[in-house]
């Protein structure tokens, strides 16, 4: 199969899946979800007339007597209210704690009247009572269609009475890290090396849309590579992005495994660099598999190319943009590959940055996006088409 080209690629990627079903989801699962179809209000909220004060629901004018629980208040009745309280039948109005004062009458009964601390014309009609609806009729629209939910979206669902929320599907990632020589910890000893990845994946699949549901090593042999593709029934993946083994050396399990599943591959490579073994296969029970290279900054390139496209589309996203930069240096020919750039902006003119050989994460974090410099190089001054790092 020949390479496709970084266009072909990232077109292909997001061509080949349909995007997931909509579904609902619970609310404690609902955060950064995008909804489908607007959110009716399924109760008015508030959805009964309630107290805004702790003092005495009241009717008419004072003295006021105390009325009996439960019975409606007649024009010079009153009784005892917390804030959030019924406001009990024939209740005008609230007055506040600090506004009466309960006496004895000349009969020795309690009464309550207006303290010192009350203010001219307390308690008004309606005063310190929230309505009924006040802050959303029954059906009214709460959240419109498309919004990606913040924590007070999801709160003000629960209020107004959801217990589950309706939302776009969201691809579900499996990371499988491969390689003997990678160590998780610590100051690795020559031939071995610290891993890129399970610190920068995770969050970045994230960023793309995807939701991580596992993380497994896999070491450099066939049945170890196999075993880590497996579908997990408890964390079901749409997704799988694999880290290194793309290669045809005796260590490297990937394509072999890929064939020993019966998976069909969509790209075998890509004319890129770096990133150039970049893989993009179905499986036969439907799942992606992306394949990164190994070296770190190679692997990043092909993740926003390849990955960031196909989590789009199974997500219900647009293509991820791309966007024109000037090129701030004359950059050479170099036969073959289109050259996918980590680069500063400075002065607005996007530079090339240092350390950014394949196996290097320096120029990458320094970075202001990534620029696709086609092979026969730039003039200072050129456009270029960039992208954007998603951390940016
Ligand atoms: N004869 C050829 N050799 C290589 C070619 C080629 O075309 N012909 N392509 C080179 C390119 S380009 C790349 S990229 C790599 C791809 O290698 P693999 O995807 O098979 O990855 P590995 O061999 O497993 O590892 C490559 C490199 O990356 C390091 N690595 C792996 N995992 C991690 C990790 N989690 N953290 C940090 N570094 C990692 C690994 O130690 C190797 O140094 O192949 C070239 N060779
Ligand atoms: O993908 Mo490799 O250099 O192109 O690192």
């Amino acid at each position: 199969m020949l390479p496709h080209t970084w266009d072909e690629a990232r077109a292909l990627a997001y061509a080949l899946p349909e995007a997931l079903p909509a579904h609902p989801v619970p609310l404690a699962e609902a955060m950064g979800r995008i909804l489908l179809g607007d959110l009716q209000a399924l109760n008015p909220m508030p959805h009964y007339a309630s107290s805004a004060m702790d003092g005495w629901a009241v009717a008419g004018s004072p003295p006021w007597i105390f009325a009996q629980e439960g019975r409606r208040l007649v024009a010079g009745q009153a009784i005892p209210i917390v804030t959030g309280g019924l406001i009990p039948a024939g209740a005008k109005a609230v007055l506040r704690s600090e506004s009466g004062q309960v006496k004895n009458d000349d009969d020795g009964l309690p009464v309550l009247v207006l303290g010192p601390e009350s203010r001219p014309g307390e308690p008004k009609n309606g005063q310190h009572i929230r309505p009924v609806a006040q802050e959303a009729a029954l059906a009214e629209v709460l959240i419109k269609s498309g919004t990606t939910l913040n924590p007070a979206h999801i709160s003000l669902a629960a209020l107004g009475g959801s217990d589950e929320l309706h939302v776009l599907g969201k691809p579900m990632v499996k990371l499988v890290l491969t390689g003997d020589e990678v160590i998780a910890s610590g100051i690795p000893e020559p031939g071995a090396v610290r891993d890129a990845f399970s610190p920068l994946l995770p969050a970045v699949v994230t960023l793309l849309g995807g939701q991580v549901v596992g993380l497994e090593r896999a070491n450099d042999t066939l049945e170890s590579v196999l075993a880590a593709l497996e579908e997990s029934p408890d964390n079901p993946a749409d997704v799988l992005i694999t880290t290194g083994a793309t290669g045809n050396s005796s260590a490297d399990f990937l394509r072999r495994a890929i064939a020993a599943m019966g998976g069909t591959i969509h790209i075998n490579s890509i004319a890129m660099r770096p990133g150039h073994p970049t893989l993009l296969a179905e499986l036969p029970d439907g799942r992606f598999l992306v394949g990164l290279p190994g070296n770190p900054l190679a692997a990043v390139v092909a993740l926003l190319s390849v990955a960031a496209p196909l989590l789009a589309k199974l997500g219900s996203a647009p293509m991820p943009d791309t966007f024109e930069v000037p090129c701030g240096t004359p950059i050479k020919e170099f036969q073959g590959p289109t050259r996918l750039m980590p680069y500063r902006l400075v002065y607005g003119l996007a530079s090339p940055c240092a350390h950014t050989d394949s196996a290097m994460m320096r120029g990458l974090a320094a970075a202001d996006g990534i620029m696709v410099v086609p092979p026969h190089g730039a003039k200072m001054g050129e456009t270029l088409t960039a992208f954007a790092l998603p951390w940016k």
